[in-house]
Parts: C-alpha cells; structure tokens; sequence
C-alpha cells in the first residue's frame, strides 16, 4: 500500500519480545527494563492474526526480531506459520546470534528465508565489555550454524562507536574475503540507551569508508544483494561477501522507506524515530473484525512521516528502548 508520500509499505518488522540474553551497552541498561508481563506480551497465535491482516494490504516481506527472538519459546514455529500466510514472500530473523546453535537447523527447516547477526567486535574482551558478559566464541558459532544451514545471504551488523570498536572497521571488512557474509556498518543512533552515548562516540559512514580506504582496500559499487533494508553496498577484491553501510542519521534514507513495525505489545509504530503508536492488541483481544484491523493498518500508514529529524532533536525522552522496538 501507497503512503503519503507514494512510498510503497510492504515490509513489516516484528518484535517477538522484549527480552534479551545480552545487555549491549547502546541499546539496553545494564541492569534491564521493567519487562512486559504475561498477558502484555501478544501470543504468536495473535501475532499471526495481524500478520494476516498486514498481508491483504500488501505487506510482503516480515523481519522477526527483539530483544532477542530466539529467547522466546516456539519460535520456529512462528516461522512456519508466517511461511505459510498467502502474500509473505520473505520472513527473515535479526539475531544476536548466541543461540543460533540450538536453532539455526530447524529454523531453516521451517522455512527462514534470511538471517542477520549482530556483533559488533571480534576481540572477546571487548565482546564481554560492550555485550556485559556476552562470550563471543557463541556467536561465531551461530555464524557458522547459520552457514552450514544455507541462509543466504548471512549478514553481519556491526554498530561502530568512536574510541570503542572504530579501529576494527578494516578487520570487519576483511572478513568478507575469508567467509561468505554480507558486513554492514551502522551509524549509532540516539535511542534508549544509545542516546547517551551519542555525543561522544558516533562515526558517520563517511568517517568509516575512510578508514577502509586507509587500510589500503578499495571498495568497489555492488548492486546490492537481497534484503528490504536500507543499507548501500560496495564489494573488495577477491571478497566472498559484501560490505554495506547504514547510514541512518548522517544521510537518512527515508525517501525510500518501506516499513512498519510492530512491537511485542501490539502497537503499530508508523516510524522508527517517532512517538506515535496505534493499539492493536486492544481491539484485536475485543474482537474487532478484519475490516476494523485493515483500518488500523491504513492509519498507522497514512501517520508515516516523510523524514526523522533526529539528528537535530535526538530521541526527545521518548520511554522506549530499541529493544523494544526491535530496530
Ligand atoms: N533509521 C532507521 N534505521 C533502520 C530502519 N530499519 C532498520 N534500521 C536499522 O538498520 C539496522 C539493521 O537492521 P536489520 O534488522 O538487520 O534489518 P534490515 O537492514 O532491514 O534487513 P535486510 O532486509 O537484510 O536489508 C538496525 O540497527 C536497524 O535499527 C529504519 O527504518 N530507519
Ligand atoms: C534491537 S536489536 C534486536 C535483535 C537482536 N537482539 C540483535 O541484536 O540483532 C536489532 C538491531 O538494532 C541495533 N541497534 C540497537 N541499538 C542501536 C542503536 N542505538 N543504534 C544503532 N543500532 C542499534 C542492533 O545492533 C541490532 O543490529
Ligand atoms: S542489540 Fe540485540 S542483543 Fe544487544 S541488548 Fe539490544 S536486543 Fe539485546
Ligand atoms: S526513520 Fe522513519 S521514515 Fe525514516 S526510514 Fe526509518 S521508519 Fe522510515
């Protein structure tokens, strides 16, 4: 369906929960956030009613993600069922990666089209500092578990912070010429947690193709390969895989936005960067018809602004946490 501005929004994202194995120091406080309870948390049963909703108004590609989706149990058949709603031609997973062992075979046996890792480091020190705890040697498994289940493509998202992990932005990069993943680099953003760090230590994209510069590899034009994102992509000689840069405040790239969201909760968040929410799970738990949930989802579309203006207000105290809206 058309917005506004003639975007076309067929891409939904999911946050299955608001729950996380992890604490990275931009996204959530060390010591959690008051987690939704029970009956707060919609049941995949629910989730599927929407999904249904979304897809007769031409919603075509789904992202599930978090918190961490792989803490929530039954995951994998959510999977299946999301593969199974008529009009969902791509349901893909952002994960940090640390269960993907235990999950990654069966994920892609319920028919996971896609799946991308976090990780931000490769030294394991600065794993445990910037994830408070997290062992790196389990998400460089869940990578492995990802390939050896055939994903394609498998990428990577690394968000670069200055003084931080900006000295292995060329190491990221090489990682594409040693193994079949797609690297992207990803401007931090002023969210939840991450607004207070901010200030200190963002590195725009710009900043970042000038280190691999430095680093004496040369990035070359790619088409880009599959995905509803946002990310521009370059290749490097000899590279198995791609590097690509999201460049959510130095260059936003709303004009070709093609999203909705929905949080654990069952609110419909029209954009990333804005306030507004639509309850869905309200009407949805009342019985609303299908007719009354189309309308919803047309609302929440036609609330889509043109552009976030976030590097000019930052988050403006907003209560949410990215991980509670999943990205
Ligand atoms: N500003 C902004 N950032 C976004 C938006 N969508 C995704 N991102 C950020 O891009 C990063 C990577 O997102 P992913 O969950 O991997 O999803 P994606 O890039 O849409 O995935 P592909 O379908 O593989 O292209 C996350 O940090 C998101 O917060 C958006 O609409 N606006
Ligand atoms: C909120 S996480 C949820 C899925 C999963 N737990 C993960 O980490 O991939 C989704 C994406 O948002 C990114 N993210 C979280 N906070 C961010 C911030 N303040 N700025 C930029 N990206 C952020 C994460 O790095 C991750 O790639
Ligand atoms: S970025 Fe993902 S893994 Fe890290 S705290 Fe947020 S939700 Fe958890
Ligand atoms: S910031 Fe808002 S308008 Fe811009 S791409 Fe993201 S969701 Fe779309």
């Amino acid at each position: 369906m058309l917005d506004r501005f003639s975007r076309d929004i067929h891409y939904l994202r999911v946050s299955v929960t608001d729950r996380c194995n992890l604490r990275c120091v931009y996204c959530m406080p060390e010591d959690g956030i008051s987690l939704l309870g029970h009956d707060d948390i919609m049941t995949f049963e629910e989730m599927e009613k929407m999904i249904k909703v979304a897809a007769s108004l031409g919603i075509r590609r789904v992202r599930i993600t978090g918190g961490e989706p792989l803490v929530r149990k039954n995951l994998t058949s959510f999977v299946a069922a999301l593969k199974a709603i008529p009009g969902i031609e791509d349901v893909a997973l952002t994960t940090n990666g640390i269960l993907l062992p235990q999950y990654a075979q069966d994920l892609r046996e319920a028919g996971l089209d896609r799946v991308n890792i976090s990780l931000d480091t490769m030294r394991s020190d600065r794993f445990r500092d910037i994830t408070r705890n997290g062992t790196i040697e389990d998400v460089w498994s869940g990578i492995e578990a990802a390939l050896n289940a055939n994903f394609h493509p498998v990428k990577v998202n690394v968000v670069v912070m200055g003084s931080i992990n900006d000295d292995e932005i060329a190491d990221f990069a090489s990682l594409t010429k040693r193994w079949p993943v797609h690297v992207r680099f990803i401007e931090l953003m002023p969210i939840g947690e991450g607004e207070q760090s901010f200030r200190g230590h963002f590195v725009s994209i710009e900043e970042m193709i000038s280190k691999i510069n430095q680093s004496g590899q040369k990035l070359y034009k790619h088409d880009g390969i599959k995905g509803s994102g946002p990310a521009t992509y370059y290749t490097l000689e000899k590279a198995q895989g791609t590097v690509g840069f999201i460049s959510a405040i130095s260059k936003h790239f709303c004009n070709s936005c093609n999203r909705l969201r929905l949080t654990a909760e069952g609110q419909l968040r029209p954009c990333l960067h804005g306030a507004k929410e639509i309850d869905l799970k309200t009407p949805l738990r009342l019985g609303a018809t299908e007719k009354k949930l189309q309308l919803l989802f047309m609302q929440a579309i036609s609330s889509k602004p043109d552009q976030h203006f976030l590097s000019d207000q930052g988050w403006g105290g907003q209560a949410r946490m990215m991980s509670q809206i999943g990205g």
